[in-house]
């Protein structure tokens, strides 16, 4: 579990005194993307600086093997002690995974509200096989500044919110398999990945706001979400099929929805699969302005059926609804509600 977590307006300016309370003695490793570089993660490097902290910095690209090598070799040339990430999710799971790896700390620094691994202890690798989930440090500290969050375009927190509302089904699937495999199940991960979704769920009129209240509501979920993933020590209480579908998405069509966006439409397919009430998860996605069809995303309806399909390939090991026998006559039924009236 994280010791500090900070969320607030200018909560930035707090870094330099969290670390110093940690007693972290030693260079730090900065790291950030190619676009937070530029905006967020120069502020914080300039912060340190200011404050005599001997930094290095480097831009993490995608999260593959590879990438998290070469970020290793990067930290382990600058004897860094300690790792402050500043970005979206791939800059901070890269993070996770390097301080897991060579045992030490990281603090994470979000920069958009857009997925829900500010806090977890899992990270979600790119493999040629699909992303794989594997262990990784939970950061010491968190600091979210609601108001360089809210600066961040709006798709962002959308994509967040979505990944959140994912857990909706993620829960279905983890209880689908308890009972048809025997996979155990953490009730308190499950409760706890339960509310958070309808507590954000509820608050969806303020969310579509995008303010720094919005904002707030939002981060807090995407921690008490990544929290339910560390009680469980896996991604189970948040990525279920939905996210298994997200994945192949991501792996038919590139770069064409953020993950958060994916997961959503994700979870509308899942819930009509389950048989539920996907008609109000998709009210909810339509609420806080994330899409809910393949043509919102500009992809074919083609690509999303093969990504329902196909879903099952991701993490076979992990027991879904995708991984239940889909045809395609009932893939296609689930495409076309999305549409639905
Ligand atoms: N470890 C875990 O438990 C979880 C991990 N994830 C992983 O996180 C990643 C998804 O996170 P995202 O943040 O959606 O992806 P991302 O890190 O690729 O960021 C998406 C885009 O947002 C931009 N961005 C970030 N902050 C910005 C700001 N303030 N202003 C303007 N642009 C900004 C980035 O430059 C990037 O282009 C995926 O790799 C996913 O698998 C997602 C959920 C949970
Ligand atoms: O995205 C996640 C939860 O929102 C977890 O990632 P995985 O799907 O890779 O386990
Ligand atoms: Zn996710």
């Amino acid at each position: 579990m994280p010791r500090n977590v900070i969320v607030g307006h200018d909560a930035l300016l707090q870094i330099p005194g969290i670390i110093a309370d940690l007693g972290i003695n030693g260079p730090i490793m900065l790291l950030s993307g190619d676009t937070t570089m530029k905006t967020v993660g120069t502020k914080v490097q300039n912060l340190l600086q200011e404050q005599g902290f001997d930094l290095v910095t480097g831009i993490v690209g995608r999260i593959t093997y590879d990438e998290i090598k070469r970020i290793e070799t990067v930290v382990q040339k600058a004897h860094a002690v300690l790792i402050v990430a500043v970005g979206g999710g791939r800059v901070i799971d890269t993070a996770k995974v390097v301080s897991y790896n060579l045992d030490i700390q990281f603090i994470s620094v979000p920069t958009a509200a857009s997925h829900d691994g500010i806090a977890s202890s899992r990270a979600s690798v790119v493999t040629e096989a699909g992303n794989v989930s594997v262990a990784a440090q939970p950061p010491l500290a968190i600091v979210a500044d609601t108001g360089v969050i809210a600066t961040a375009p709006h798709r962002l927190l959308a994509a967040g919110c979505a990944d959140i509302i994912a857990n909706y089904t993620a829960i279905l699937d983890w209880e689908l398999s308890h009972r048809l495999t025997g996979e155990p199940i953490s009730e308190y991960a499950l409760t706890l990945s339960k509310i958070t979704a309808e507590i954000l769920v509820k608050n969806a009129s303020l969310i579509a706001h995008y303010d720094e209240t919005a904002v707030w509501i939002v981060v807090k979920a995407l921690f008490s979400s990544g929290i339910a993933m560390s009680i469980a020590g896996s991604s189970r209480p948040a990525s279920g099929g939905e996210h298994k579908f997200a994945h192949m998405l991501e792996r038919l069509a590139p770069g064409a929805a953020l993950h958060g966006e994916a997961c959503g439409i994700g979870t509308i397919l899942g819930m009509y699969l389950h048989g539920g009430d996907w008609k109000s998860i998709r009210h909810s996605l339509r609420l806080i302005g994330a899409p809910t069809t393949p043509s919102d995303l500009g992809i074919s309806d083609e690509v999303c059926l093969q990504a329902v399909l196909r879903a099952r390939e991701i993490r076979p090991e992990r027991f879904t609804i995708f991984d239940t026998g889909v045809t395609r006559e009932a893939a296609e039924a689930a495409v076309k509600a999305l549409y639905e009236v």
